[in-house]
């Protein structure tokens, strides 16, 4: 199915002061919970107070001096053992990803760094994408005690936020020579996260699958905007009550500019149950799932080739 051009991602603006039990917060919370429950995702944008529009520049110009080094050298980040960790390339389109666990230490990504830069590591690559990941990391926090405030979980927003820990994949993406008006940037999945954010330069190509099946292009509102999506975790863990949208990335040939995103993952600690608390659950909503540890459901996602897309959760532990 194509996407409907009319669809647009529900637009939610966080420039209030994010404070629990102000008025604001109060009525962000409702938008954040409607968006979620029909579309799992929605367009996030910030005045530059909060997110400046020059550490985005300063971001993207970090990840273009990354992808420009030698491919040996980027492949010195460490052997990818998964699409998850380290340098991973793929031809057509050529794309090209870094992740890396705990990018809110400032260590953990001085260490990347100095592997990639060893003659006296990169500073500023440093601190823009470690600022990056602190500003976005903590949005994150305040949209996850939402939700579970909009449920009337709040007794479970501690152990919620300290069983999580974060992944950074950063992202470039080019088109090759058209087969085609437009090919796969990224295949559809869903992220296995309990939420990611994603922030992207101005080459757009991000498509999210509602509630209903049409396909929504994003086209960001503002060039400060994030979209913030829905993973399995949390799908799970609120007992289905919020779509997880299935997503891709198709990529315009006539664009000869190259596309570079930067997706921060939340993700539970491995050992975490994902279980759905009892208060979601009752004759209207039964149990969607049976409880699983993370580690057990990411390695099997991604021990099939070809079951990115969500139908795997389902299979294994959909009742
Ligand atoms: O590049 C993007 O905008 C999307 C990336 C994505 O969906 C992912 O890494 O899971
Ligand atoms: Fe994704």
């Amino acid at each position: 199915m194509g996407s409907d051009e009319s669809l647009k991602l529900p637009f939610i603006d966080f420039s209030s002061e994010l404070k629990p039990s102000t008025p604001s917060w109060d009525s962000l919370k409702l938008q954040v919970r409607e968006a979620l429950e029909n579309y799992g995702c929605f367009e996030a944008s910030f005045p530059n107070d909060k997110v400046p529009g020059e550490l985005r520049l300063d971001v993207f110009s970090s990840l273009e001096e990354l992808f420009d080094l030698p491919l040996h050298t980027k492949q010195q980040s460490g052997a990818s053992q998964s699409f998850q960790h380290g340098y991973v390339a793929t031809p057509i389109p050529f794309f090209q990803s870094f992740g890396m666990d705990d990018p809110n230490l400032l260590d953990v990504v001085e260490t990347f760094t100095d592997k990639l830069w060893p003659h006296g590591g990169n500073p500023s690559f440093s601190n823009n994408i470690h600022t990056m990941v602190g500003m976005v990391s903590e949005f994150n926090r305040s949209v996850r005690r939402m939700i579970l405030e909009s449920f009337g979980l709040e007794k479970y927003v501690d152990e919620h936020l300290g069983f999580t820990k974060y992944h950074l994949r950063v992202m470039k993406y080019e088109a090759v020579q058209p087969h085609d008006e437009t090919e796969l940037g990224l295949r559809v999945h869903t992220d296995k996260s309990f939420m990611t954010i994603l922030c992207q330069n101005e080459v757009g190509g991000l498509e999210l699958q509602t509630k209903k099946g049409e396909w929504v292009k994003f086209r960001p509102t503002s060039p400060s905007s994030f979209v913030v999506l829905i993973g399995d975790a949390l799908h799970v863990w609120l007992n289905s009550r919020v779509h997880c949208p299935k997503h891709k990335v198709t990529l315009c040939q006539l664009h000869d500019k190259m596309r570079y995103s930067f997706g921060l993952f939340t993700i539970p600690k491995p050992e975490y149950v994902i279980k759905a608390p009892e208060e979601l659950i009752d004759e209207k909503h039964p149990l969607r799932f049976k409880p699983f540890a993370y580690q057990e459901y990411f390695a099997l996602a991604y021990s099939k080739p070809g079951s990115k897309d969500g139908s795997i959760l389902h299979a294994h532990y959909g009742i």
